[in-house]
């Protein structure tokens, strides 16, 4: 947001002032367990503790040296860019974002990042004014902003025909889902632009590329037009046939917004620290035709929380879909035997049921027209609903157990609905799930299942049913919206869950983190390479370590294959070894890397592992913190168990939805791998699956991750950084700590910890000669000098270190903290020469006023001499004489 901007001489003024304070005092940041960072200015040093005097209160603390971080004079205050800053310590940092949010600027760039703080309200930050601020324009000409971030992919793909992706993460609540909607929103926007501008409008005064595409960009645009937004709440009569460019067109970006009221009925639900949760990451990619107007969209998805569908905390919801559908459905419902209320299904009654501020019927309504505009049959949304409703039948199967501990459906009735709408015979399904059939040996044989078993069977087919349905529901939103070309390029944003640590942390963080572990080794790469790229530019030798590698370590402890195996591939041969449980899994890990180091074939991740201590499970250095992660359960969460009986059963189904939802497994003997009767897997190698046989959850994940990896390779990346300001949800307010933490956790501290080792601050020429030639009077001759020389000259001078600058081919770099010393020489001479100003000032205005009052002084005492005589004279009869004579003396004229 654009503050209210002081005249300038106030704001010098102002910012003089401030300095001065700054001045008189050595100012610190001071570690705070509760606020985390308070400042202070030192009193006085005692060997290597400081005596602090607090700012605030005036309170004294001893306060060991190496604790404090030096703060930033206040002419860095509030910057746009945290790498401006002179000294790059966390308190810093989060200073400048506290300062900032404050005043309601929620983004602030960090060097390669842009972070966003969530506002917990509706900024006017998005309107069609804002955006046609950002048209256009580079990074450094407005405020840091969601839309610069898109604005650059936007500019970039088209100067460089490259594809471009926006890597959005941060925790859950943070923002990103919005921050995506945002980019979505410009790139339509400015997209729409494209077609509905003249020609005549089509050039741009920032791009001076020849390429059709950027040429093609207007000027200004047209502001983005009302019919725009109401085409995208427009009824879904709309065919694709006959329509104009412009009308396909339109259909096509409407279609593309309302794919995401779709996925975020099927894929998010209210959690306690979002209401509206993505319990799935996402990476859309929106492709764009060489004339910049929008070509298609895909998706790809990641890590679907399935098992929200069976159990959830009590405060938290399962997906939105299950209420809207109970909200809304009405006729609906009754073909799909859904004749109770939210209350009378089991996995819906157990938790909370309304969220505040959320209409569900009205949500079902915005679905049902997302649905029509995206273009899904009535047929196939039945299908969709269909799933969702089933499961809700199968929660309600009620299984008890006979003496022998079988499991038994006392009543069928619940197993008919399911299997009525599933399209399979109910025989064969109860059977599945409650006697299986297995080889034992040769022979096919029935085996009981206890009520437990068959519960878990029920559950697992639940979560299993609700994910092949989303997953089916993206490649139909993928059929509508995608439409590759060779010649289209794209933008893809990436929408992930970031960093977690939680109090016990299990599969899914492994998962997650693993994600985020790859992510930042790739922010690292790129940032190195870019660095590499600007000291190669400016011909500076600097042997800059490549970070992307200090990562690897852990990304080899928990994805390797091959001989030096990683703990996904451990958890893969366990889930095919016979008797093996999470405790023999776990006791395998800490044998291969808990023992002593400093062997040869040593495991390049054998550093970052460490057994845990109290629980079952063991600790990994991330690059964030180190994680304790316990292994209960996690076998059959790698396993994904369903068991082949129920899938066979489901493959054959009458309904042409259903068996494509199972089709994978249609052909499938029925097996008894080792690792006992009715499991999905069939080894035939000590290591690895059978070809075209399941693959475990981590297996699936490494692949959609290498993919995800492979395809971000090939594009130019850009990052957001989304944090969550507080706990509570609430504007205006900033926990420190907390905001330490996820800086932390989502790399822009590692980021910053990166820079620091290069040059962090940089200026051309013209700007350092600018503000510093005052430090070096008469060094550059009147005239024309080369900058370059220019700056040598003055850091000669400067007296300044060869190892903390270097000077490039338009700009000279600095270490960290050279530039608050630089300027803390400019204020001191700065001072001095105005001191000096204003004493020969005080001096010339006192001598005049001297002069002046002295002149007075000689003015009366020459009246007081003349009355004097005056007096004397006037009663002296000669003078009296000669006044009375004088005037007959004087000459007369004429
Ligand atoms: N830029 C913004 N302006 C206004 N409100 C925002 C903004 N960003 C986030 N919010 C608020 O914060 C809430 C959570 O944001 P969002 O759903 O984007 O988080 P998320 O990071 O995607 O979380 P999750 O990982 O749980 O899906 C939003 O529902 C909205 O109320």
């Amino acid at each position: 947001m654009l503050l209210p901007r002081l005249s300038q001489s106030a704001e010098a003024a102002r910012a003089a002032a401030l300095q001065a304070e700054f001045n008189e005092k050595k100012w610190v940041w001071v570690p705070d367990d509760k606020e985390g960072y308070l400042a202070g200015w030192v009193n006085k040093e005692e060997g290597d503790f400081g005596e602090i005097i607090m700012a605030a209160g005036g309170d004294f603390r001893r306060v060991p040296l190496y604790a404090l971080s030096k703060m930033n004079p206040p002419k860095f205050d509030r910057v746009e860019d945290i790498a401006d800053l002179t000294f790059l310590n966390e308190a810093s940092v989060v200073h400048n974002l506290r300062l900032r949010y404050g005043s309601g600027a929620i983004y602030t760039y960090s060097g390669l990042f842009l972070v966003a703080i969530n506002p917990y309200q509706s900024l006017p930050l998005y309107s069609d004014a804002i955006i046609q601020q950002y048209r256009n324009k580079r990074r450094d000409e407005n405020p840091p902003h969601i839309f610069a971030v898109a604005e650059r992919a936007w500019v970039n793909m088209g100067e460089e025909r490259e594809n471009q992706s926006i890597l959005i993460t941060g925790e859950s609540g943070a923002g990103k889902t919005e921050s995506t909607k945002k980019v979505i929103q410009y790139l339509a926007a400015i997209a729409t632009d494209v077609h509905t501008s003249p020609p005549s409008h089509s050039r741009s005064p920032t791009l001076t590329s020849s390429s059709s595409f950027v040429s093609s960009m207007p000027t200004t645009g047209l502001p983005r037009n009302s019919s725009f937004r109401r085409a995208h709440n427009a009824s879904p009569s709309v065919s694709g046939s006959g329509l104009t460019a412009k009308g396909r067109l339109g259909l096509l970006e409407r279609q593309i917004l309302q794919a995401n009221p779709i996925l975020e009925a099927f894929g998010n639900a209210q959690t306690q620290r979002n209401n509206n949760s993505s319990r799935f990451g996402k990476f859309v990619r929106i492709t764009f035709a060489p004339d910049g107007s929008i070509a298609g969209a895909n998706i790809d998805w990641y890590l679907l929380e399935k098992s929200r569908v069976v159990v959830r905390s009590e405060a938290e919801r399962s997906f939105h879909v299950f209420y809207q559908l109970m909200a809304g459905g009405g006729t609906l419902k009754e073909s799909l035997l859904l004749g109770g209320a939210i209350e009378d299904y089991e996995y819906l009654n157990k938790s909370r049921r309304e969220v505040d501020g959320v209409d569900d019927l009205h949500e079902w309504s915005a679905l049902k027209s997302a649905l029509d505009i995206v273009g899904f049959t009535p047929a196939e949304q039945f299908d969709l609903f269909r799933i969702v409703a089933a499961i809700l039948h199968i929660g309600n199967i009620a299984i008890t157990s006979t003496r022998a501990d079988d499991a038994i459906m006392p009543d069928p009735s619940q197993a008919e609905r399911v299997c009525h709408l599933l399209g399979i015979p109910v025989a064969e399904f109860t059977r599945a799930v409650l006697r299986p059939r297995v080889l034992a040996g040769r022979e096919w044989v029935s085996q009981a299942r206890t009520r437990q078993q068959a519960l878990d069977e029920l559950s697992a087919l639940c979560k299993t049913l609700y994910e092949k349905s989303f997953g089916r529901l993206v490649d139909r939103i993928n059929e509508a919206l995608d439409r590759p070309s060779s010649r289209s390029t794209f933008i893809g944003v990436l929408d992930i869950a970031g960093f977690e640590i939680f109090e016990i942390n299990t599969y899914e963080q492994l998962l997650i983190n693993y994600t985020n572990e790859k992510l930042q080794q790739f922010f690292n790469h790129h940032m190195f390479v870019l660095e590499q790229e600007e000291y190669a530019r400016e011909g500076i030798h600097w042997d800059y370590v490549n970070f992307g590698l200090d990562l690897q370590p852990t990304i080899d402890l928990i994805e390797a294959t091959g001989n030096a195996i990683g703990i996904l591939s451990c958890l893969d041969e366990e889930c095919i070894m016979p008797k093996a449980t999470d405790l023999t899994f776990t006791n395998k890990l800490s044998g291969l890397w808990a023992g002593a180091t400093g062997e040869d074939d040593e495991h390049p991740g054998k550093q970052k592992y460490e057994p845990a201590r109290f629980a079952q499970g063991f600790l990994i250095q991330h690059y964030a913190a180190k994680v304790e992660y316990r292994t209960d359960g996690w076998l059959e969460k790698n396993k994904d168990p369903l068991n082949d009986n129920v899938t066979r059963v489901l493959a054959a189904s009458s309904e042409r939805y259903v068996a494509t939802l199972f089709a994978e497994y249609s052909d499938l003997p029925v097996s008894s791998g080792p690792g006992g009767p009715g499991n999905m897997f069939t080894v035939t190698k000590k290591r690895g699956l059978k070809k075209g046989a399941f693959r475990t959850v981590g297996q699936r994940h490494k692949e959609q991750l290498a993919s995800l990896m492979s395809q971000l390779q090939a594009t130019q990346p850009h990052f957001v950084r989304c944090i969550v300001p507080n706990g509570h949800k609430k504007p205006g307010r900033v926990d420190v700590p907390l905001v330490l933490d996820q800086l932390r956790c989502n790399g822009v501290l590692e980021g910053i910890r990166i820079a620091r080792l290069g040059y962090p601050n940089r200026l051309p020429f013209v700007e350092f000669r600018q503000r510093y030639e005052v430090l070096t009077p008469g060094i550059i001759p009147p005239g024309y000098m080369d900058g370059r020389e220019a700056c040598r000259r003055m850091v000669k001078t400067l007296d300044l270190d060869d190892s903390i600058y270097k000077i490039g081919t338009s700009k000279i770099f600095f270490k960290a903290g050279v530039l608050a010393e630089l300027e803390e020489r400019r204020d001191l001479l700065l001072f001095d020469i105005f001191s000096r100003l204003q004493a020969v000032a005080r001096m010339w205005t006192a001598r005049r006023q001297i002069k002046k009052i002295l002149n007075r002084a000689i003015a009366i005492r020459t009246i007081q001499r003349n009355a004097r005589v005056y007096g004397e004279l006037r009663d002296w009869p000669w003078w009296q004489l000669y006044t009375k004579v004088s005037i007959h003396l004087t000459p007369q004229v004429g």
